[in-house]
Parts: structure tokens; C-alpha cells; sequence
């Protein structure tokens, strides 16, 4: 889909794209990661000729960039950068609309493809559409940019660091979102950070960089395993381990539960809590409602109703949460085992040694 020849960039004396040669993949996330200066930005602006190589060629679709006319490449090419993406002067709705209307849309199309982007970065068209930048938290001024990005439905997105400038909580909510929309959308990502965990968690294949040059092209799979290559090593650092729980998910992790329900009388949950620590409880449709200790406190004369521990806001997982998330939930919540919860229904269980084991459930 997107092809780097043997591509370099020189400004004046100075190399900083060296001898580039890599292919993105229809419907893939490629993330260019490496140090500050290594070139990250130059090689992604040369895919919409924001800058032309000195040497070489970048293609989409076998065809030369540099042969593209400039409004087919606006409106196949999306482009998010940090901050600044945004027009001050201009509304949520006249920022989304500038693709668009550069390629001279009527009205009520316009409309309606601001409304379903609206809709699919999950903001509200009446509360947002009329704000300007300046009233927008940094995580809602990323969400319209990244609408912006994807008004004229192009089939590749360039992302140059979106994300750099949040605060950690909005970047990893960002980043699901991005990993949701792109189950929806399949649109061809390239995306340049220099934060390696964004890059394990998006990418499907990494692009590391070094002063110009491209050390490695692989799956992050395999870059987290990569021991012998130094810059790589350091790269990733000393916490390869935990990183790849980013890229493992808790659906393969699910084990069987003992579960009783509010409805069941005390004598039967008595028996079945004989040999257990605790047990799930759900309602009659399956519904997660919380857990009971079996300890002294619980007098089995009267109904369990009372005894049920019902703080579950945040002691729950769902399937498609990461192994990293659910380990992070299991510290702050000091525990060993968490229910995981669907739509609201307990569907099984995940448990620490699982998840230090890499013990899938197959
Ligand atoms: N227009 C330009 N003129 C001269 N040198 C430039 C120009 N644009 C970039 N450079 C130089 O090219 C090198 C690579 O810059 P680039 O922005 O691609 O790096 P980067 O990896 O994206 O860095 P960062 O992570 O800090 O954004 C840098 O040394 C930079 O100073």
C-alpha cells in the first residue's frame, strides 16, 4: 500500500532520512519510533509530500506520490499532529468541514459526515459542534482532530505524535479509542511517537529509527524480543516482560468461576462456599452483582442479600481489556483474582498466576 524505495532526505550537508526501504500494509498500523531527531516526522511527511526526497521514491499503491495531483492526495491522505492541529478561529464543526469543503461537498453532505464522525469519536454534536479550540480539553481537541483526519473518508492517516501532550489517563483512553475506531474503520495508520509502550500497544508492525536509518521493521512481538541488537535493547528497555502483557488480552486468559446467585437460598450457598475463599454473585440473568468472603461475617440464618460485597465500579475487567490492565487493576485493588465482566454479565474469571504464567485458557 505505502512503499519507501530506497528513500533519503538531506537538508543542505545534513542526512537525516538515510536509505529508507519499508512497506505499510493495507489496513495496518505502522508506528515510526526512535529518538528525538532520528527522522521520525521527515519520513512521514514525505508520504503527503510535505516534504519531496532528495533520493528515492514513496508509492501508494504502486504509484509514485510525487505523480499524485494534490487534491487526491488531501483527500486519501488524513494528517493529526500534536497541538497545534487544530484552527484556532474556527468552530469543532468549520475544523472538521475544511477537507471537505476544499473539495467542494455540498451542505448537507458535510452535515451528515460531521455528524457520523461526531458520532464515532463518541462526542456530542449539540454540546460540541459551536466550541472553538481554545474551550476544548486537550483529549476533546485530539478527538476532533482526529474526526478532522478522517472527514473526507481517506484511506491512509498519517498521526504525528497526537497524543504527546496528554496527560496519561486521556492518552491510553485515546489510544483504545483509536484501536476501536480501527476495527470499525481498517484505514492504513502511520503513526510517529517516541513513547515505545504506544508503540507496542498500537502498532501492528514497529518502525525503529536511528540518527536517519531504519534499525528494525518487525512485528512488536518480535522487536520486544529482539536481545541482539544494543540500540534496540536499550530502546526498549528493562521492562520487555511487562510490555508484552500490552499486546495480550484477557479473553485468552478466562478461566471457569464458582458463582452462586442472590436468588439462591443461604443453605445452598453455604455448601457451596464450603472449600472457597469467595464466590461470585450474579442475579438471574447473569448479571455480575459483586462477591461474598467466606469469613465469620457472614450469618447464613439470615438471606445473603446483605452479606454481598457490592463495590464492583472498578473490580471487574472486560475480555478485551490488556493483560498490563488487568495486572495494573489487580495492584491498586490488591487482590489475586478478578471477575470479568461483558456487558455487564460474568462470563468467567482471570487470575495472577495466569497472567505471570502466560497461561492461556486453550
Ligand atoms: N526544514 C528543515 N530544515 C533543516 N533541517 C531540518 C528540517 N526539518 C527537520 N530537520 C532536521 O532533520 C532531523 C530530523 O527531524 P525530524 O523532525 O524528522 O525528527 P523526529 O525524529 O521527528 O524528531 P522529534 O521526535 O524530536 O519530533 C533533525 O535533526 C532536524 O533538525
Amino acid at each position: 500500500m505505502i512503499k519507501f524505495e530506497n528513500v533519503s532526505k538531506a537538508y543542505e550537508e545534513n542526512n537525516v532520512v538515510k536509505n529508507l526501504s519499508f512497506e505499510v500494509k493495507k489496513g495496518e498500523i505502522c508506528v515510526l519510533i526512535g529518538p528525538s531527531g532520528c527522522g521520525k516526522s521527515t519520513t512521514l511527511k514525505m508520504i503527503n509530500r510535505l516534504v519531496e526526497p532528495t533520493e528515492g521514491a514513496v508509492r501508494i499503491d504502486g504509484k509514485k506520490v510525487r505523480d499524485f495531483k494534490p487534491e487526491i492526495l488531501r483527500r486519501r491522505i488524513g494528517y493529526v499532529i500534536q497541538n497545534i492541529g487544530l484552527f484556532p478561529h474556527l468552530t469543532v464543526k468549520e475544523n472538521i468541514s475544511v477537507v471537505p469543503k476544499l473539495l467542494k461537498w455540498d451542505k448537507n453532505r458535510i452535515d451528515q459526515r460531521v455528524s457520523e464522525l461526531m458520532d464515532l469519536m463518541g462526542m456530542q454534536e449539540s454540546q460540541f459542534l459551536k466550541k472553538h479550540p481554545s474551550e476544548l480539553s486537550g483529549g476533546q481537541a485530539q478527538r476532533v482532530g482526529v474526526a478532522r483526519a478522517l472527514a473526507a473518508n481517506p484511506d491512509i492517516v498519517l498521526m504525528d505524535e497526537p497524543f504527546g501532550a496528554l496527560d496519561p489517563i486521556t492518552k491510553s483512553s485515546l489510544q483504545n479509542e483509536i484501536l476501536r475506531l480501527q476495527k470499525k474503520v481498517q484505514k492504513t495508520i502511520v503513526f510517529v511517537t517516541h513513547d515505545i509502550d504506544e508503540a507496542v500497544k498500537l502498532a501492528d508492525r514497529i518502525a525503529v529509527m536511528n540518527e536517519g536509518s531504519l534499525v528494525a521493521y518487525d512485528r512488536p512481538e518480535s522487536i520486544l524480543n529482539n536481545k541482539e541488537n544494543e540500540f534496540i535493547k536499550k530502546f526498549v528497555g528493562f521492562d520487555r516482560a511487562l510490555k508484552k502483557l500490552t499486546r495480550m488480552y484477557v479473553e485468552d486468559f478466562i478461566k471457569p468461576y464458582k458463582s452462586v446467585k442472590i436468588s439462591d437460598s443461604s443453605e445452598l450457598i453455604k455448601r457451596e462456599m464450603e472449600n472457597e475463599i469467595f464466590v461470585w454473585v450474579v442475579d438471574d440473568n447473569g448479571n455480575f452483582k459483586g462477591w461474598l468472603n467466606n469469613d465469620d461475617s457472614i450469618d447464613f440464618t439470615e438471606h445473603i442479600e446483605s452479606f454481598i460485597v457490592k463495590d464492583i465500579e472498578n473490580f471487574q475487567v472486560s475480555p478485551d481489556c490488556s493483560l498490563k490492565d488487568a495486572l495494573s487493576v489487580m495492584m491498586s485493588e490488591n487482590v489475586v483474582t478478578l471477575p470479568v465482566v461483558d456487558n455487564g454479565k460474568l462470563i468467567g474469571e482471570i487470575r495472577l498466576s495466569d497472567i505471570v504464567g502466560n497461561e492461556k485458557n486453550n
